[in-house]
């Protein structure tokens, strides 16, 4: 089995690319992309863990401006599949591994205030608690007082030694990872879920950051 990012029709890539920049400009809105920091994808074609195609963010672009040069298409290693100029984004061999290893459809990384207190405040821990705060519900997890435990990963300089790492925390269950004092990944089935779960992190976060700081003040 293989084929080309040729196969993949225009109609397809097109949609894509539109997609990542309507959703690339609605995150900018939320100051979700501070510094030029994120990332952002979305899977085209056929899925063999094998090989599999998608679009990127291209690598240190302002993220809150629209332009011809925001995208390109890799392979799944991370590999320009087409003649470009443009570098994929330095974090692109996460995003591969989450493919390989989910099949998921986009995958989403921002870096806030809120995700890099709570990866540093539960860094030493290895994952993030969370117990029994509705949004839990949009990882489609319907238990009543559900619990969930959300890993962090150490910050590494060098991406691939991060991206090692993803297999061993990976949870059906739960589409995301936090990287410490850096940012969240979040992933799923398409942009719609992957921007569903993403939202709910953030949510989560920012309820973790306020409650702990709530608790000091009894
Ligand atoms: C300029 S700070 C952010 C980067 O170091 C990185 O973490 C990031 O999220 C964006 O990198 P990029 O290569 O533009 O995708
Ligand atoms: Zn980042």
């Amino acid at each position: 089995m293989s084929f080309n990012l040729a196969d993949i029709s225009l109609e397809e890539k097109r949609r894509a690319l539109e997609e990542l920049a309507d959703v690339k400009e609605l995150f900018a809105s939320r100051n979700w992309f501070p510094g030029t920091s994120g990332n952002l994808s979305i899977r085209i074609g056929d899925f063999h863990p094998e090989q599999f195609y998608f679009a990127v963010t291209a690598s240190g672009k302002d993220k809150t401006k629209r332009t011809p040069e925001d995208f390109l298409f890799v392979d799944q290693y991370g590999k320009a599949a087409e003649a470009t100029n443009l570098k994929p984004s330095a974090e692109t061999l996460i995003h591969c591994e989450i493919y390989r290893l989910t099949g998921c459809g986009a995958v989403f990384h921002v870096h806030t205030v809120f995700n890099n207190l709570i990866s540093e405040y539960y860094g030493e821990q290895g994952a993030v608690p969370i117990q029994g705060i509705e949004l839990i519900k949009a990882f489609n997890i319907w238990e009543e007082n559900a619990a969930i435990d959300i890993p962090v990963l150490p910050n590494y300089a060098d991406i691939a030694s991060i991206a090692k790492l993803v297999p061993g925390v990976l949870n059906d269950q739960l589409p995301g990872i936090l990287l410490r004092n850096h940012g969240i990944y979040a992933w799923g089935r398409d942009v719609f879920e992957a921007k569903k779960h993403l939202e709910a992190f953030e949510f989560l976060f920012e309820t973790t950051y306020r409650s702990l700081l709530l608790k000091t003040l009894k």
